[in-house]
């Protein structure tokens, strides 16, 4: 697992408890490397949220702020994990028992942002339901900044299942592989995805697979 101890170390290092502010580049390269799925987003998540028990304040609310930030660019692998409701449930009980007024204001703050950024996506309704049991709990949610629930990241697409290569309708077998490409997230074979592209709009620097649709399409030059 190569790539998570490099998240890893970017993870120890932007929740130091030597820092008194927020190392942005490395919570913004944390994002990154989720971006490109360097890292995989249960992964990420459950690391932050080991940070998030950390007795030292600091440590606490840079972990914290690493989680708003993955949340807000990294799209619905991380949406699907910190809106899971084992999750709600453990951002509740460190409403309850943190010490920390500032830490559990900003959890408060991020629970009613993500309530009203998912209001239209029941599947994620456990994180409402959170901010409805600590509000009937007799918790003060600070004033909803609607900005802070915008998550306007352009995130590469999930990638779809298939048995058939999306282009040709080759039947995928033992000799001939499945393939996935990264722009639109469509299932191909090797012949119909064999080019690469980074992928910058996605925040992808790296040459990953495309198909050749996709591959014709980022390559053209941008019309004038
Ligand atoms: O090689 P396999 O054991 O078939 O596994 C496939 C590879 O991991 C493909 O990665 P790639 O798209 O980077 O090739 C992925 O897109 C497919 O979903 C997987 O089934
Ligand atoms: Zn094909
Ligand atoms: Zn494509």
């Amino acid at each position: 697992m190569f790539k998570s101890s490099n998240f890893d170390k970017l993870l120890d290092k932007a929740t130091s408890n030597l820092r008194l502010d927020p190392d942005w580049p490395t919570i913004l390269q944390i994002c990154d490397l989720i971006r490109q799925n360097d890292c995989s987003p249960k992964y990420a998540v459950a690391s932050v949220k080991k940070k998030l028990y950390s007795q030292n304040p600091h440590q606490a609310m840079f972990a914290l702020l690493t989680l708003e930030s993955i949340v807000k660019n990294c799209g619905s692998g991380v949406h699907d994990e910190v809106t899971s409701k084992g999750f709600c449930e453990m951002l509740r009980d460190l409403v309850k028992t943190t010490q920390h007024e500032n830490l559990r204001n900003k959890i408060l703050e991020l629970i009613q942002a993500w309530a009203f950024a998912f209001r239209n996506t029941p599947k994620y309704r456990a994180v409402q339901d959170t901010v409805n049991i600590l509000k009937a709990e007799g918790y003060k949610f600070p004033a909803l900044k609607e900005s802070d629930a915008m998550f306007s990241a352009d995130t590469a697409p999930e990638w779809a299942d298939g048995e058939v290569c999306h282009r040709c309708r080759v039947a995928f077998s033992l000799i001939v592989r499945r393939h996935h490409c990264r722009a639109c997230g469509q299932v191909f074979c090797q012949q119909c995805s064999s080019k690469t592209s980074t992928l910058p709009k996605f925040g992808i620097e790296k040459e990953v697979r495309v198909c050749d649709a996709c591959y014709d399409k980022v390559s053209r030059p941008p019309t004038s």
